[in-house]
């Protein structure tokens, strides 16, 4: 199986053009297989370049745990910047279907490939049902959420697949490493969740680190950023158009007052390879 590795803003994942490729019947092990950073390619999941009857190519995406998910930020970019490179399709506008919908990018260009690409992200999901959490408030704004020994105030925002906004006075790995995976598994998220830490830097510009559902700690998570950004302008902490930091790079967000969400990030290609492991 010949697969690309590409990353967006450290956010890694094997691609696998399905327009060509052929896959086992069982991609969840393969996810896993793939990912792994020891005896794998080692990347934070698998994402598959499919054909599509509404866009120019569909993506499907899956966890280093073999979770599917239904949308990925990050890995939408790099999808555009694969179909376009590769010649799937040569618009500098594309439409790529994902779980949360059909999605137009924009495309920048360095020279004849692509560099950087804004994506509409669409109308985030506010309704708590369809997040989904059983916490209250659609969306749940600075909510209570009971970890036992203590409660953390989160905001909970769906950009197709769901996340919980924890802002915090300072980033470190307690809050990551240690908080995260409990609120990635606690009873008021039915599907698990993403969970997002932020610290404020200003009005206009946010620091963030995530631990994904499925993936743990990544070095960026775009949807994880669009949500955040939401929570910002939700929560009176910050302005609808933010620079987020993450610990791979920097995404450019806004919340338009039409409701969309548009988002602004590099996608990178780093090498081709094939792969001969277990299927
Ligand atoms: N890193 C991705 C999101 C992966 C989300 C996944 N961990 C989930 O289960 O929803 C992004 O750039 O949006």
């Amino acid at each position: 199986m010949k697969f690309t590795k590409m990353h967006g803003a450290g956010n890694d994942y094997v691609y696998v053009n399905c327009f060509e490729e052929s896959l086992p019947e069982d991609i969840a092990s393969l996810a896993m297989a793939v990912s792994d950073r020891h005896k794998g390619i080692g990347s934070d999941g698998l994402i598959l370049i499919c054909p599509s009857e509404k866009a120019d190519a569909r993506m499907r995406m899956f966890n280093a745990d073999g979770s599917e998910s239904e949308m990925c930020g990050n890995g939408v970019r790099c999808v555009a910047k694969y179909v376009y490179d590769h010649g799937i399709a040569k618009q500098q506008t594309l439409k790529i279907e994902t779980g949360a919908g059909v999605l137009h990018l924009d495309l920048e260009l360095a020279g004849s490939r692509v560099s950087q690409v804004r994506v509409n992200m669409g109308h985030p999901i506010l309704k708590s049902a369809e997040i989904p959490t059983q916490l209250p408030g659609d969306p749940p704004v600075d909510a209570d959420l009971d970890l036992g020994d203590q409660s953390l105030k989160v905001t909970c925002v769906s950009m197709g697949n769901p996340h919980c906004i924890t802002f915090v006075d300072e980033l470190n790995d307690h809050w990551v490493h240690g908080i995260g995976p409990k609120v990635e598994v606690h009873p008021m998220f039915p599907n698990r969740v993403n969970a997002e830490f932020i610290e404020v830097v200003s009005p206009s510009e946010l620091k963030m680190r995530v631990w994904e559902r499925g993936s743990g700690e990544t070095q960026a998570c775009g949807t994880g950023a669009c949500a955040s950004a939401v929570a910002g302008v939700l929560t009176g902490r910050s302005e609808r158009n933010v620079l987020i930091h993450l610990p791979g790079g920097d995404l450019r967000l806004e919340w338009a007052e039409a409701g969309e969400v548009y988002m602004t990030g590099p996608a990178v290609e780093v090498y081709e390879g094939v792969w001969t492991g277990p299927q």
